[in-house]
């Protein structure tokens, strides 16, 4: 099955041997970021997300995947509570944050964002300075020193691998970049408040492969200071760029491990289907 699987994985261009990148991985040793627990959420009548259960680790990248409407940006959005900026969204179930639930009245939600920072698809900078795209979530809390600006965004930027690309033009618009720059630039920005977990929400599907591989790299780099859960529509990319893969389908977890043992070896007869691409 195994060998069956990775004729079928290398078809699909997914490279089963760029992914032994270390020591087997296995949940039991990981310190938990998030746990969910018996979660459902409802758009409306409409079920979205049902009876979720699952433990993302600290310190790794977890991505999720699945066929689209299959409910993993629905998913995603529960971690900093976006889904409270949409009407008529009901949820049921537990979601702990460093075993807080995060959707009890004591939270506060900016807190929250501060804490659980996201990145969309398309690459969103303001339409400010390169400087000041960086320096805005300190600003929000009152930082205007100088000197500690400066630190922060230069660190920023070389933790979100930019720094040597605009060091230079640090005062131009920021709208100036290219696609794959403002992504970067996207990140350094979500980093400067030094989050807790990051949220990527298609990080790289509108970029060009170059920059899809700078995106990629800077994930695999990233995780050593932050927990990072990744929405993809890629394959190639969740083999690449994640330490765990959880599998949905139609608002369903249907399979979540290690993502060597998750392509290499699925459990599950739907899972296997979509990674050899019978369906999706
Ligand atoms: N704001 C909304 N109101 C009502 N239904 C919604 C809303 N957002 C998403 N849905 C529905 O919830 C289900 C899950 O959608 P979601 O966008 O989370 O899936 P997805 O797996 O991220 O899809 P894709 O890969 O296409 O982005 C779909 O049936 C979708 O139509």
């Amino acid at each position: 099955m195994e060998a069956v699987n990775q004729q079928k994985n290398a078809a699909r261009g997914i490279d089963i041997e760029s992914m032994n990148r270390g020591p087997k991985l296995n949940m039991a040793d990981e310190k938990t970021c998030i746990e969910i627990k018996n979660f459902n959420l409802f758009y409306g009548d409409a079920q979205a997300l049902k009876d979720i259960n699952l433990t993302i680790p600290r310190h790794r990248v977890t991505a999720f995947i699945g066929p689209s409407g299959c409910g993993k940006s629905t998913f995603l959005r529960c971690f900093n509570r976006m889904n409270d900026l949409i009407d008529n969204v009901n949820i049921q179930g537990q979601l702990l944050l460093d075993g807080e639930e995060l959707n009890s009245p004591a939270v506060n939600v900016s807190d929250l964002r501060r804490k659980v920072g996201m990145v969309f698809q398309k690459p969103n900078p303001f339409p400010k300075t390169i400087y000041e795209n960086v320096a805005y979530g300190l600003r929000l809390q009152g930082v205007n020193d100088r000197q500690t600006l400066d630190k922060v965004v230069e660190k920023s930027l070389k933790g979100a691998a930019l720094w040597d690309e605009v060091k230079d033009r640090l005062q131009s618009s920021a709208m100036g970049l290219s696609g794959g720059q403002q992504q970067r630039l996207v990140i350094a920005r979500a980093i400067a408040i030094e989050p807790e977990v990051l949220l990527l929400d298609e990080p790289a599907s509108a970029l060009d492969p170059l920059s899809t591989l700078k995106i990629e790299e800077l994930i695999y780099e990233l995780k050593e200071k932050y927990t990072i859960v990744i929405v993809t529509h890629n394959m190639q990319q969740a083999a690449r760029v994640s330490d765990y893969t959880a599998f949905m389908y139609m608002g369903e977890l249907i399979e979540f491990g290690a993502t060597d043992e998750l392509f290499t070896n699925p459990g599950k007869k739907q899972t296997e289907d979509y990674i050899t691409g019978r369906y999706g």
